[in-house]
């Protein structure tokens, strides 16, 4: 997906200099992360009783969708442990042998973060379950027959691997993480929290009011609702005295076309050409992505993932139909006979 295809409440990290921007809004410790309460809490206890026993934790697995906070709790594992950490991804370790030189370069009890898990190589993959197991691994010396293999110990660590797709990892590897934490989209009242959190870090005046309008519409994400009030802020300094009101956030986030359910234009051109050029659907995805004017993509992975999540698109064998709240959505009265019924073989 092109980058900036849709910069305001796209759940994915748009650029370097948002990132540089969310690391300083990143909570540090688990106290000051807000929502997620049952994975935190039980996070917390792994973590007490590891420092407890003095010993490294088991190896976590944080898994959901972009922008919910994994690479914030890997980071905070990491402090709460007073550990150091290590960071890279499963793109980036190319060769099994990228992999080992990282894992024998650890120092004990260091957290090692492994970003997009799922985007590993197979070998390496291989390598990691040893390493996860054992502590150790294998390097291979040599090639063809004369190869052999030196088992080399690592000191003891704690992987933390992250994954917004983790019915993609291989069964072997999601055994071996003693805990594993799934984060779910988070509820407007803990947006709120984060939002009026954010803006004290930004030193933004916001009133409660207008902190929940922001939260409202920020899709359950962390990453949106901290995005959306840098935008309200623009908006307030520039158009008003600074102070984020309700009203203002209103008018600045239609000016922006995020709507009260957090659509934005996109989101909503694709439930109008769903209804009004094609009755509702089922129609294909090609389709829908000519009537709108995006590539299939765009539409498939940046519009449909929470069109179909707020229960306003289903994805069906025979395409893609628009459901009664997609109707009342756009403001169109419910058609009679639409074939809703397809809905039930939703095959997401
Ligand atoms: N519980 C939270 N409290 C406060 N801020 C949060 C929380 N969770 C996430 N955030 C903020 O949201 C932004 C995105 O979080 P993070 O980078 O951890 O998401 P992620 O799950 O790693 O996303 P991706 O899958 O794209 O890597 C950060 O700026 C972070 O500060
Ligand atoms: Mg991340």
């Amino acid at each position: 997906m092109e980058d900036n295809v849709r910069p305001l409440v796209s759940a994915d990290a748009v650029d370097l200099e948002e990132r540089k921007i969310e690391s300083a809004l990143r909570p540090r410790t688990l106290a000051e992360f807000g929502g997620q309460r049952r994975v935190s809490e039980q996070l917390e206890l792994v973590l007490h009783a590891a420092r407890g026993r003095n010993r490294t934790p088991d190896h976590v697995l944080l898994s959901g969708p972009p922008g919910l906070g994994k690479t914030t709790l890997a980071m905070i594992i990491a402090s709460e442990l007073s550990a150091p950490l290590r960071i890279t991804s499963g793109p980036a370790i190319q060769h099994a042998g990228d992999l080992a030189a990282i894992l024998s370069g650890l120092s004990e009890g260091e957290v090692l973060f492994l970003d997009e898990i799922h985007r590993m190589s197979r070998p390496a993959e291989e390598l990691l379950y040893m390493a996860m197991e054992d502590f150790r691994v294998d390097v291979i010396v040599g090639k063809g027959p004369g190869a052999t293999a030196i088992p080399l110990e690592i000191p003891p660590f704690t992987l933390v691997g992250a994954t917004t797709r983790a019915g993609l990892l291989p069964g072997p590897l999601r055994d071996r993480f003693g805990f594993t934490g799934h984060l779910e989209f988070y509820e407007a009242a803990e947006l709120e929290k984060i939002a009026n959190r954010s803006a004290a870090l930004l030193d933004v005046d916001i009133t409660p009011e207008g902190a929940a309008e922001i939260a409202s519409r920020s899709r359950g994400t962390p990453r949106i609702a901290n995005r959306l009030l840098r935008r309200v802020r623009d908006y307030a300094e520039v158009r008003a005295d600074g102070i984020i009101t309700l009203a203002l956030s209103k008018a600045a986030l239609e000016l922006y076309e995020v709507d009260k359910m957090g659509l934005d234009r996109l989101d909503r051109s694709v439930l109008d050409a769903l209804c009004r050029r094609f009755g509702g659907g089922p129609v294909g995805l090609s389709t829908l992505a000519v009537a709108v004017g995006e590539e299939r993509e765009t539409v498939e992975e940046v519009a449909e993932p929470f069109l179909v999540r707020s229960g306003y698109l289903a994805r069906t064998p025979r395409g893609r139909v628009a459901t009664p709240a997609a109707w009342r959505h756009i403001g169109l009265k419910v058609p009679k006979g639409a074939t809703f019924a397809d809905t039930l073989f939703d095959e997401d």
